[in-house]
């Protein structure tokens, strides 16, 4: 039995109390169920207790020499964070695109000339598994700098199957070496190969026939995601992917309505996918489908900062009933970047939402989008001992005040993983 960890006295402890077993939506979004001075107590890994610090003193008073006492005075605590949509495994960067973005070129554009998914594709085909893993963990070290104790993770940088079991199972190491959670999605129908371009619905095929029972059988994933684009995969396409998957336990996810206006959102909610992601160009009916199936929108406005183009409409998918989660998207061409909190930032000044939709968004809503919403997303008794502590005095400040790192300790599975801003010095990998 590990030390027992007592967090003590935080001016706001951002519980997200209650109602779990569905993400949230409209109004429940603010209803962030803070306490202010309280505590947690986290003991085997798990939390046994959330309330105010007078209360939790009296209950623990005779064991606070056992635990490692955390003093929140002055500070925010809330669950871990949790990103729900990365392409956590790959290799190299895209900072030339960067650079012809900047000068006219399309995201599109690039890609369709070889470059984009493809050039990362390149990348990662050559790269062994041994420096994928050390890009990968070094990833996983800045998400949790970021306060992020849980990260979902795709593939799709294979376009074949070695490279695309390679990332899979760079992921799956990952999880079990690094302290972050990581939960994995196949997403082998990320783009179509160039040997395939003449004849996509042939790669379909080796998707949906070979591929995805070879990862559900070896079980290298829970989800199964596909790129639905005009010009990468149709939505019959996607759906034949999609069902395919179901029909192995893989739970559908979408990549939808990213450039444009391609019916996504309402494939999601048609298949029942848990989620459906980016959605800038999602139609009112899209949403309206997805509110009625409780499809999460994991909205990522840091891709569409970098790809200098119109967020999503967060705040109108919050008002229509969809519940909404946020992420990093962190990949190397459209959202090289792993600061949730600064994705936060973005939530608000950029879609709208409010200070306390967001932190539900990164939480709990988060959690359901990878269907965790047992163990995580919530300061509650039984849940796994995931708390992020900033050095803000409250929620709306976390928003605000942005461009900074504000996280000071990270405690994941009842461990502090994070001191002082600083990883604890077990974690680093040299
Ligand atoms: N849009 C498709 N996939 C990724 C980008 C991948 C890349 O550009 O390398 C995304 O979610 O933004
Ligand atoms: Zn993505």
């Amino acid at each position: 039995m590990g030390t027992p960890i007592f967090i003590r006295n935080a001016s706001q402890l951002v519980t997200l109390q209650g109602s779990s077993d569905a993400p949230r939506v409209k109004g429940e979004m603010s209803e962030l169920g803070i306490i202010e001075k309280g505590s947690v107590w986290i003991e085997d890994g798990v939390i046994q207790a959330v309330g105010t610090d007078v209360e939790l003193f009296e209950k623990y008073s005779g064991r606070l020499g056992e635990a490692d006492v955390v003093d929140a005075t002055g500070k925010l605590v809330t669950p871990g964070l949790i990103d729900p949509h990365t392409h956590l495994v790959f290799a190299g960067s895209r900072e030339n695109e960067f650079n012809m973005r900047l000068q006219g070129a399309t995201y599109m554009e690039i890609m369709n000339s070889g470059g984009g998914i493809y050039a990362t594709t390149r990348r990662t085909q050559s790269a062994t598994h041994e420096e994928l893993f050390q890009e990968g963990y070094e990833r996983l070290n800045q998400f949790l700098r970021h306060g992020v104790t849980t990260v979902e993770a795709k593939s799709g940088y294979g376009m074949e199957w070695e490279t695309e079991l390679k990332q899979l199972e760079v992921a799956k190491q990952l999880n079990d070496k690094h302290v972050i959670d990581v939960v994995s999605t196949f997403m082998g129908a990320h783009a179509v190969p160039k040997e395939y371009k003449q004849n996509p619905d042939e790669f379909v095929r080796l998707l949906i026939e070979e591929m995805i029972p070879k990862v559900a059988k070896l079980g290298l994933a829970e989800f199964n995601d596909v790129f639905c684009e005009h010009g990468v995969f149709t939505p019959e396409q996607s759906k034949q992917i999609l069902e395919a998957g179901l029909r192995y336990g893989l739970i559908p996810k979408i990549h939808a309505d990213e450039i444009e206006p391609y019916e996504g959102a309402e494939l999601a909610a048609e298949v029942g996918a848990i989620s459906a992601d980016h959605l800038l160009k999602a139609s009112e009916k899209g949403m309206k489908a997805m509110a009625d199936k409780g499809v999460v929108g994991v909205l990522l406005p840091g891709t569409a900062y970098f790809l200098m183009a119109e967020s999503a409409n967060g705040r109108k998918m919050v008002d229509l009933g969809v519940p909404v989660a946020l992420s990093t998207d962190c990949n190397p061409g459209s959202s090289p970047t792993v600061s949730l909190p600064f994705i936060m930032n973005l939530g608000c000044l950029k879609m709208g939402m409010t200070p306390a939709e967001v932190i539900t968004a990164t939480t709990i809503n988060a959690a359901h989008a990878i269907n965790r919403w047992r163990e995580i997303g919530s300061l509650e008794v039984g849940k796994k001992g995931d708390v992020t502590i900033f050095n803000v005095g409250n929620y709306m400040k976390l928003q605000y005040s942005y461009g900074v790192n504000h996280t000071d300790t990270v405690v994941k599975n009842g461990q502090v993983v994070v001191r002082g801003g600083q990883l604890v010095e077990e974690l680093s990998l040299s």
